[in-house]
């Protein structure tokens, strides 16, 4: 699509030279077939500029790109102000730019976290907790009745943008009540619960701000293997961790994966808006893989894990999911020799040779640093 907009865009001039050597009429009739087909591109380019998705993925990539510059805006009313206030949550704010009567969130390079697929992550702070904050914005619902009309009038085509935010809804208090659980229970790597709340205009949920965290999908190439097996172990212990309270991520991808370069490749896992509360899975999907691990990091796995652990431990899970944990638990419960025999070869091998896990406070897992 990048190709047509610059193929395509209104700006294109159409060539003079060719215009000199036609009759004057077919002239005509080509300059009348341009503005017509930058027109038609135009109304394409716009639509793909205003839709979120589009949008945000550009940004997600490269930070304080084209969305800024295209106004990606979430304004604030003084009910969404005072909400944040009662809250006690400060956030920066600045005049908007397509209405400078109005103030939207300020989202420079200073405020602005992340964006996914749903909403707007910034910096933000509050007077209850001395930690400094993440705060998603989750746009509500618009209605549906954005529709709109191409040029002749036919209806065109439903605003998308609004049946994205309405998965979003549900998204953003799945994710709250997921890091509320997971708070409760002290589970250790996943950023703290701080507040969730709705406005007229947006869900709002504040945790712990990962400060000095890199997306994994971001620095992956950059890691050793070394790294990456530690890495995957300490993914894997917070995965079953929340097994044990019945919490699935369901939504195992690289970009959720945070990592602290600065301290040992510490990892956090984040982005709960998938989150399933019963852990009852009816069948194996590509993200309730045997260790819970996204797909380009089991890739690096399997290149340096040997034997085919990871293909049969795969598909014994694809048989009975949830055994990988269950293994996990018997290995460290096992009080001597004898008791590690009975676990599966696999699994063993697993465990010994390559990741290192002890349990900390009697029930949690956690991932030995095995450099
Ligand atoms: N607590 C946090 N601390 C630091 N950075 C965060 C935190 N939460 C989110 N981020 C950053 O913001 C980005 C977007 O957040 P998140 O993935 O939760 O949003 P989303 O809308 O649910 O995204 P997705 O499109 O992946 O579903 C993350 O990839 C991450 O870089």
């Amino acid at each position: 699509m990048a190709h047509l907009m610059f193929f395509y865009s209104p700006d294109t001039a159409v060539p003079l030279s060719v215009g000199r050597v036609m009759h004057s009429n077919i002239y005509i009739l080509f300059v009348l077939l341009q503005v017509f087909v930058n027109k038609t591109f135009s109304d394409i380019y716009k639509i793909q500029s205003n839709n979120i998705n589009y949008c945000t993925k550009l940004t997600k990539k490269d930070l304080g790109s084209s969305c800024i510059d295209k106004n990606l805006e979430y304004p604030l009313s003084s009910d969404d102000i005072d909400l944040l206030a009662k809250n006690s949550l400060s956030i920066k704010t600045q005049t908007c730019v397509s209405n400078p009567s109005l103030t939207c969130l300020n989202i420079d390079h200073k405020s602005l976290i992340g964006a996914g697929t749903y909403g707007l992550v910034v910096r933000g702070q509050s007077k209850s907790v001395q930690f400094p904050l993440a705060i998603k914005f989750i746009k509500l619902p618009t209605k549906l009745d954005t529709v709109s009309f191409n040029t002749i009038g036919r209806y065109n085509r439903i605003d998308l943008n609004s049946l994205i935010e309405n998965q979003g809804t549900e998204k953003g208090l799945r994710e709250a009540i997921a890091l509320r659980l997971i708070n409760e229970y002290e589970l250790p790597s996943i950023p703290k619960y701080v507040t969730y709340f709705e406005t007229s205009s947006y869900r709002i949920l504040a945790m712990e701000y990962l400060e000095n965290y890199e997306e994994l999908s971001k620095i992956i190439d950059k890691l050793s293997s070394e790294d990456l097996l530690f890495i995957s172990c300490q993914t894997a212990a917070i995965v079953c961790n929340l097994d044990q309270i019945g919490i699935s991520h369901d939504d195992m991808h690289e970009r959720n994966i945070l990592i602290n370069r600065k301290n040992n490749n510490k990892v956090n896992l984040i982005d709960f808006g998938g989150a399933h509360f019963n852990n009852k899975h009816e069948h194996f999907t590509s993200t309730s893989n045997f260790l819970k691990q996204p797909i380009n990091l089991l890739g690096h796995l399997k290149r340096f894990v040997k034997e085919d652990l990871i293909d049969n431990i795969q598909s014994q899970e694809k048989k009975d999911l949830g055994r990988f944990c269950l293994m996990m638990k018997t290995f460290i419960s096992s009080k001597n020799d004898t008791e590690k025999e009975a676990i599966p070869y696999y699994y063993r091998i697993l465990f010994e040779k390559y990741w290192k896990f002890n349990q900390i406070n009697k029930k949690l897992f956690k991932c030995a640093l095995t450099k």
